[in-house]
């Protein structure tokens, strides 16, 4: 219900409190860094207005951008200047350089590129540095909030992640020509590594936050176990998440249409960026 559907507070009550007043809500000044897969639609979805009391400012991005971007391209200096929130959409490098300095600005942050997180000295930095927030947006998986929930009621006893994608996505430049070979020609599902959410997401950082994610919402990266599999097959990207404890057992399974231009993301992490901007714009109705 918005302030202006609102019935008028009965006379009494504002004899008392003076008259009625509508709820202060300050618009958030939203800078975005990375103009690709996920930047590109949340930036035009902003600039729309689709996000209420969250407006874009600028783009970062390291490519000189043409007039389809609908906000001033700057700096990282002079965003921080222009804005009280910046979206990272770029990398996890960008986590790695940026990250303090946009806290200590006073500058809230939303990070996509969490994998940065499973350095444990960035994350007692981010963690410790203010004056602004640091805040995860869920990206590609579901189920974070129930996981992050349950640890009221203790430790999990497993979680594993299994995550399923096409082979080219997951080619890294540490591949030995063999294990390029291997995936450049398999027929069938090939198992790329399996590690826990610690080591994996530096090992695929396009391609794998999804691991730091469940390890955040756990409290734990080295509780998580994930399987990396490439597989030919795979139209759609997949997700498992699997974890017991004994207070009960959680399974949440998502397949996701992978973005064209950058088949590594999928289509619905920019939907998930703008979910947390709206939850961070205080836009009342929204699950948290
Ligand atoms: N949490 C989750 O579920 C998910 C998280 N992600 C994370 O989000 C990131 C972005 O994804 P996506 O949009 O698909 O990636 P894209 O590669 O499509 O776009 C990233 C953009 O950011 C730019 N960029 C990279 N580094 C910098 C920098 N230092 N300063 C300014 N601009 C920079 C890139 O430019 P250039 O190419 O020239 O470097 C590119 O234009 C991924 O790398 C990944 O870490 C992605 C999917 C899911
Ligand atoms: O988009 C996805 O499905 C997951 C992804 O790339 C990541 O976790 O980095």
């Amino acid at each position: 219900m918005t302030a202006t559907t609102r019935p008028a507070a009965p006379a009494a009550s504002r004899t008392c409190a003076g008259p009625p007043q509508a709820p202060s809500r300050t618009t958030r000044t939203v800078g975005l860094v990375g103009w690709g897969a996920i930047g590109r639609v949340v930036g035009r979805a902003l600039a729309e207005g689709a996000v209420p009391g969250a407006a874009l400012a600028c783009v970062v991005d390291n490519r000189v951008l043409g007039s389809d971007c609908p906000a001033p391209q700057l700096g990282f200096e002079d965003a921080l200047q222009r804005c009280d929130l910046i979206v990272e959409a770029a990398g996890q490098a960008v986590v790695r350089e940026w990250g303090e300095r946009v806290l200590r600005s006073g500058t809230d942050l939303l990070i996509a590129s969490t994998g940065a997180l499973t350095d444990a000295g960035l994350f007692v930095r981010l963690r410790d540095a203010g004056p602004g927030r640091v805040y995860f947006t869920g990206g590609a998986v579901g189920g974070l909030d129930l996981l992050q929930a349950v640890r009221g009621l203790g430790p999990l006893d497993e979680v594993r992640l299994t995550t399923t994608k096409l082979p080219s996505t997951l080619e890294q430049p540490w591949m030995d020509e063999r294990l390029l070979a291997r995936l450049r020609t398999a027929e069938a599902p090939v198992e790329v590594m399996t590690g826990t959410a610690r080591d994996v997401p530096a090992k695929f950082p396009r391609s794998t936050n999804v691991a730091a994610s469940v390890a955040l919402a756990v409290g734990d990266l080295d509780r998580v176990t994930v399987r990396v599999v490439a597989d030919p097959a795979a139209t759609r990207t997949r997700h498992l998440i699997e974890a017991s404890g004994s207070h009960g057992a959680y399974r949440f399974e998502v397949e996701h249409r992978p973005d064209p231009a950058n088949p590594a993301t999928s289509q619905v992490v920019p939907h998930a960026v703008l979910r947390s901007l709206a939850a961070l714009a205080g836009r009342t109705g929204q699950i948290l």
